[in-house]
């Protein structure tokens, strides 16, 4: 007898902040409501908060014991379980209809080949009916990159959506499997659009370039992927390129990215003469005829001078599996052959959970070996059942719980992405539980509003599909949904809301203004959308200067959005230097006891605040804390204060950028019946604020960011050299036979003009990628000559 349902433990989180209250003052009414639950099946059992589906399907004495098991848990530690659920064999029709689909992203170095990729993806499976280049004569340009600037610049800025359906044919059948997939782009400065999309994903194909191998940006794509934990096939493209080399990048990926991997293919021919691959878990040749390698043959006989080659190489695979999957290593213990139907499931097991990357190889641009990756991501790739997905539960303090992607469960999908259209604004949601119907409403776990869902949309790049309903597991977007990124949605019966995504502190500013006065509207317009639809993106206002200025991760990420206001919104900027987001702190003590007093006449001000600043633990926030007794300042005026602290920490006294690692504790004061009022408190807090930070050995602080710098041997001495000229912090360098990798902790102040200079050091070979690592005091000298612009522009602002 198998239970072949769920408990549906929803209702248990539901009521179960009562049900722990009753199980714990009285156990014998679990042990009844146990005994009960066989007579209480298909209805929702109130009384134990568990509501049973389909029980007449059930053995009674297998109900019993399943459910004794949840309440067992329940009653045992009732603060950690609040979705339960019993799920010995998958029920049937969802596991069937989940085994077919596939999330993926498509991650990889700059201009690894992903949006040639992605063009064969969706020829291959009918989405579209000719292939156009990145950049190519037709000006017509990829189906993904489909803004203009993306097309002229032939780099991907927004990720971008799409679905399709892969028939896979082995052993003469046929299986459809339902793909959505999400080209990102390659370059850091977007790295949110990536984090956004591996946030969602449930697997991923890394491409590699077969020169370049892994590159930098693999790396900062290698340590998204593990964030998010999120499983990978990896591809090397450009086979058919001068130097050419699959096994390098293998050996890399074993290496420097530290996840074992092994080829199951390997090629037929090289650069020019690149014909195809061998499949090395079946020993088969695959070649692709037709005039854009539609056509895919599989010929049993493998070319003559590739057999030990071959032979090598799945002997390399089964080894490699070997050292992460008991199965196999068994069989090789024993010295027997794995089945390859054994071979794929290792495969599968060890992608899964994160052990293993099979390597693929192939050409995109020349139309070679990419159906053979879209094979390998239905067969190594997770369904969305087989990903853990949680939630915190609001209603339950915040107890994490699993999110399970079937259809008949309450609603629960995450808002990961805004776009602004022709229409208004577009959401993209992905449907973690429970369907999404047009029509119904759903509840913002953040704001807990309600919204109905008017019309739901199926993605592809920029056109779209209306639909009536979308499944549990699946990627979709919306119209006329106001919310932000990152929101979660219920259909109004949980309390749940998911994780948030990594959001990294952008780093650098420029102040911007319109060239014309008439723009300011359009230019308001633009500001406000590029801030709603990217997380990284930052405007304000400098209260000195009057000026605008905007943040983020990069010198490229602020252009194109300078470049974009001109082209989509015909706004014109002139723009200023770009300057490095610095910090402020205090780095002692200091006690204070400052009284803000107005009282000549009429209404005055009144405030006495008293207590001390100190640096905080991490250098990561500012925290403010009251530790009054006796009630000297009322929780109305401490809060004011607490205004005033938050404020003043936006523009530190130092050179007015924000403070950073700054505690504040009041825990004494004094009140005026008449003159006291919140602005005066806020005001006092302000000024007692500024005293105290400068009394406190304030220090300036400069990002560092996490560069990694790649390039050929020969050229490691003026790496090195222009790195130590920067002062930087190397933490690691790795020497391959012909390249060799370097990780160091750099300032960003100092990095201005490296990519001119790291190109003209190794003749245009070496490349580099930074990210931000975390916040450091930055070198004497210069907080001193920071220090003396600022006072100087003030005093000339003040004159
Ligand atoms: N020789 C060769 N060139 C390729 C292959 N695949 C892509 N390219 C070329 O490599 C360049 C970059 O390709 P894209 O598809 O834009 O790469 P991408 O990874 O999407 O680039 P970003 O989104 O900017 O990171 C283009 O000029 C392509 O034509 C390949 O298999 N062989």
């Amino acid at each position: 007898m198998r239970i072949q349902s769920l408990i549906r433990a929803q209702s248990l989180a539901k009521s179960l902040r009562n049900e722990a209250r009753i199980a714990s003052r009285c156990p014998w009414r679990c042990a009844f409501s146990t005994a009960a639950l066989p007579r209480i099946g298909g209805t929702n059992g109130s009384r134990t908060g568990l509501k049973l589906e389909n029980t007449q399907t059930f053995g009674q004495r297998r109900w019993q014991s399943a459910a004794a098991a949840v309440l067992e848990k329940a009653t045992a530690d009732p603060s950690t379980l609040a979705q339960e659920t019993i799920i010995e064999n998958l029920d049937p029709v969802e596991a069937a209809r989940l085994a077919r689909v596939r999330n993926i992203g498509i991650a990889a170095h700059i201009d690894s080949g992903k949006t040639t990729a992605t063009e064969r993806v969706l020829f291959y499976t009918g989405r579209i009916n000719s292939i156009h280049e990145v950049r190519g004569k037709d000006a017509v340009g990829a189906k993904m990159d489909s803004m203009d600037l993306e097309r002229e610049k032939g780099i991907t800025i927004q990720s971008a959506a799409t679905f399709c359906d892969w028939v896979k044919k082995e052993n003469g059948q046929e299986e459809r499997y339902h793909i959505n997939l999400i080209d990102t782009p390659g370059h850091i400065d977007f790295t949110i659009e990536v984090e956004r999309a591996l946030r969602v994903l449930d697997g991923a194909v890394m491409i590699l370039c077969a020169v370049s191998g892994v590159q930098s940006q693999t790396i900062t794509v290698d340590r998204q992927m593990r964030r998010y934990n999120v499983p990978r096939i990896s591809f090397v493209n450009k086979m058919d390129r001068m130097g050419a080399n699959p096994w390098k990048a293998v050996e890399q990926i074993n290496q420097k990215l530290r996840i074992p991997a092994a080829a199951i293919q390997v090629p037929i021919g090289r650069e020019d003469n690149f014909q195809g691959v061998v499949d090395l878990i079946r020993m088969k040749a695959i070649y692709n005829e037709g005039s854009k390698g539609e056509v895919i043959v599989v010929k049993d006989e493998i070319p003559a001078d590739l057999v030990e080659l071959a032979k090598e190489k799945r002997q390399k695979l089964i080894e490699t599996l070997a050292d992460v999957d008991d199965e196999i290593a068994e069989i090789f213990l024993d010295e027997k052959e794995p089945t390859p139907e054994q071979i794929k499931a290792a495969i599968r097991r060890a992608t899964v959970s994160l052990k293993f990357t099979p390597v693929l190889m192939g050409s995109a641009l020349a139309d070679k070996s990419v159906q053979p990756m879209l094979d390998a991501v239905c067969d190594y790739l997770p369904n969305p059942s087989e990903v853990e997905n949680m939630a915190l539960d609001k209603r339950r303090k915040e107890a994490p719980v699993k999110l399970v992607s079937y259809n008949s469960l309450p609603f629960v999908g995450l808002a990961f992405k805004l776009e602004e259209s022709n229409f208004g604004q577009l959401t993209y949601i992905r449907v973690y539980q429970g369907s999404l119907r047009k029509g119904m409403n759903v509840f913002n776990a953040r704001s807990d509003k309600k919204v109905k869902i008017p019309k739901i949309v199926r993605m592809h790049s920029n056109e779209m599909e209306e639909v009536q309903e979308i499944g549990a597991g699946e990627i979709c977007a919306v119209f006329g949904v106001d919310c932000a990124s990152g929101d979660t949605f219920t259909d109004g019966s949980l309390g749940y809301t998911m994780t948030s995504m990594f959001v990294p502190e952008p780093v650098i500013s420029l102040s911007i203004k319109p060239k014309n006065t008439k723009d300011t509207s359009n230019f308001s317009k633009a500001m406000n959308r590029f801030q709603r639809e990217d997380p990284t993106f930052r405007v304000h206002v400098d209260p000195e200067s009057q000026e605008t200025v905007i943040s983020g991760m990069g010198e490229l990420h602020l252009d194109i959005y300078v470049e974009r206001m001109r082209r989509e919104y015909r706004v014109d900027c002139e723009t200023g230097q770009p300057q490095v987001a610095y910090r402020e702190t205090i780095t002692k003590r200091v006690p204070f006891d400052h009284t803000l007093k107005k009282q000549t006449g009429g209404s005055g001000d009144f405030a006495r605040v008293v207590g001390w600043m100190e640096p905080s633990e991490a250098l990561t926030e500012n925290k403010f804390e009251e530790q009054i007794s006796g009630g000297t300042i009322s929780e109305k005026f401490l809060f004011a204060c607490e205004k005033g602290f938050m404020a003043s920490c936006q523009k530190g006294p130092l050179l007015g950028h924000k403070v950073l690692g700054t505690s504040m504790v009041i825990n004494d004061g004094a009140t005026h019946a008449v003159d006291s009022s919140e602005m005066a408190f806020k005001n006092a807090t302000q000024q007692a604020f500024r005293k105290a930070f400068v009394a406190g050995a304030p220090q300036v602080l400069e990002p560092l960011m996490k560069t990694t710098i790649t390039a050929p041997n020969e050229f490691q001495g003026n790496v090195v050299g222009l790195l130590n000229k920067r002062n930087a912090v190397i933490n690691d360098t790795e020497i391959g036979p012909e390249d060799f990798t370097v990780y160091a902790d750099c300032s960003l102040n100092s990095m201005f003009g490296f990519s001119s200079q790291l190109r003209a050091s190794t003749q245009g070979k070496g490349e580099f990628s930074m990210e931000f690592s975390h916040y450091s005091p930055a070198p004497p000298q210069l907080q001193k000559e920071l220090v003396a612009k600022y006072e100087k522009e003030q005093k000339e602002r003040n004159a």
